[in-house]
């Protein structure tokens, strides 16, 4: 099979694409890859650096930990998981002050929110979750469905979408204790109706806690406009925090007096440095702060936060949808034929920042992608998960990734139309 004349068009359109970027100048601040990259999808599982981390990182050694020392913890690195909560949360996910934390990893601050919320809502014994979502989500819920006897309500969607608002009514109720979702699925991409959600399950009066790894930094968050309750999040994703960053927190304000997190650590002391006989947490957000801040693993995500500050949070989500949308055309024209499927909800609106393909071959394909220098990642059984990270990935990048896998499918001998499912 040969390229088609609208495939051929559509790759070419790549350059203009770019031309045509306003984020495009953007590009020139990241670290560029080694020589052998041709493609990075995959800034939605971990984002790339920026030569202003590069600096900060070395410089933090010289002027900061080496001359500084103790006296670092008295001179802001104590309140750091508060203020930089603070700026992630105003640029990002529409919180106010005194909302959100840094700590912990995402699967720790999951943890203690959720514990929390449940014992919050004594008497109501059940927590509704879904079969997409993260495999942590999943397995923290188990475990605190296990710890406090509560039963687990599972909601089943469609995988080629998301859980809907239809599908939550149906299963809350006067026993719903908590309910906890993706804002953005990771396999399918598909968004979820946030506020509509919300407001069920508070007609039920249960508490919903909502997942934004693969919203933050790239999809407009509304936390506070939508009556959230709790949310966590990854930051080493588009937020560009690097290699095990830690995650953030946000518990609405009029929440947070009534919450209890069961991991009772020093740091979360009204009085850490009383060291008494007797947990007392602190009031407002430091309450949910375990043990000592990761101070170190904060310095990057500071630097994409001024980025995203700069280029705008609206303007990264307009390249976010113009980038997945490119991706899907690219796959009608050049892999469909091939067989391969698309997994992700076509209308812009109804998606975050990456897409989902189909294919029985891609689990043996993708390894031959990343030693040709074309990253995108699998997840099982058959996906090939296109990450669009919109302040570092090019149109041309994705356009020189997809004609490869086209290329490669077509070597092994796929040319002809195949049952995926
Ligand atoms: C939806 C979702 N939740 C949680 C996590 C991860 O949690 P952690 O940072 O603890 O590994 C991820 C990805 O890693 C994710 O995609
Ligand atoms: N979070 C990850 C990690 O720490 C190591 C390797 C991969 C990942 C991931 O991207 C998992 C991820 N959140 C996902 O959406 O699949």
């Amino acid at each position: 099979m040969t390229t088609s004349t609208t495939g051929s068009q559509l790759l070419a359109s790549a350059a203009g694409l770019d031309a045509a970027d306003p984020l495009a100048v953007l590009r020139e601040r990241f670290v560029p890859g080694d020589g052998e990259l041709i493609a990075y999808l995959d800034g939605n599982s971990l984002g790339r650096p920026l030569i202003a981390t590069r600096e900060h990182l070395f410089r933090f050694v010289d002027d900061v930990w080496a001359p500084r020392l103790i006296r670092g913890w008295d001179e802001g690195w104590m309140d750091s998981p508060l203020t930089l909560g603070d700026a992630l949360g105003a640029l990002t996910l529409g919180a106010a002050a005194g909302q959100t934390v840094v700590a912990d990893s995402t699967t720790v601050m999951l943890y203690k929110l959720c514990r929390a919320a449940v014992c919050a809502r004594p008497g109501r014994r059940q927590i509704v979750l879904d079969t997409e979502n993260f495999p942590t989500d999943r397995y923290v819920l188990e475990g605190i469905a296990a710890e406090t006897g509560t039963q687990l309500v599972w909601i089943e969607p469609d995988p080629l979408e998301g859980v809907t608002a239809d599908e939550v009514a149906a299963v809350v109720g006067p026993d719903t204790a908590l309910v906890v979702l993706s804002h953005v699925a990771f396999k399918s991409g598909f968004l979820a109706d946030t506020p509509a959600i919300t407001r069920i399950a508070h007609a039920a009066g249960a508490l919903v806690l909502w997942d934004l790894c693969h919203s933050a930094g790239v999809v407009p968050v509304e936390l506070d406009a939508w009556d959230v309750d709790l949310a966590v999040g990854c930051t080493y994703k588009y937020l560009n925090g690097g290699p095990g960053a830690p995650a953030f927190g946000y518990v609405a304000s009029r929440l947070q007096g009534e919450l209890r997190q069961p991991v009772q650590g020093w740091m979360g002391h009204a009085e850490p440095f009383t060291m008494g006989p007797g947990y007392a947490p602190a009031t407002g957000m430091r309450r949910f702060i375990s043990g000592t801040p990761p101070v170190v693993g904060m310095l990057a995500m500071r630097d994409m936060l001024d980025l995203i500050g700069e280029a705008g949070l609206d303007a990264v989500r307009a390249k976010s949808s113009a980038l997945t949308a490119y991706v899907i055309d690219l796959a009608d024209e050049l892999l469909t034929p091939f067989g391969v499927e698309i997994a992700t909800p076509r209308e812009a609106a109804r998606r975050g920042g990456h897409v989902m393909l189909t294919h029985p071959s891609f689990r043996e394909l993708i390894p031959a992608l990343w030693e040709r220098g074309v990253i995108p990642d699998f997840r099982p059984p058959q996906g090939m998960r296109v990450g669009l990270s919109p302040l570092s990935t090019s149109f041309g990048e994705v356009a020189a990734g997809l004609a490869l896998v086209a290329r490669l499918l077509e070597e092994r001998g796929q040319g002809r139309l195949i049952s995926v499912r």
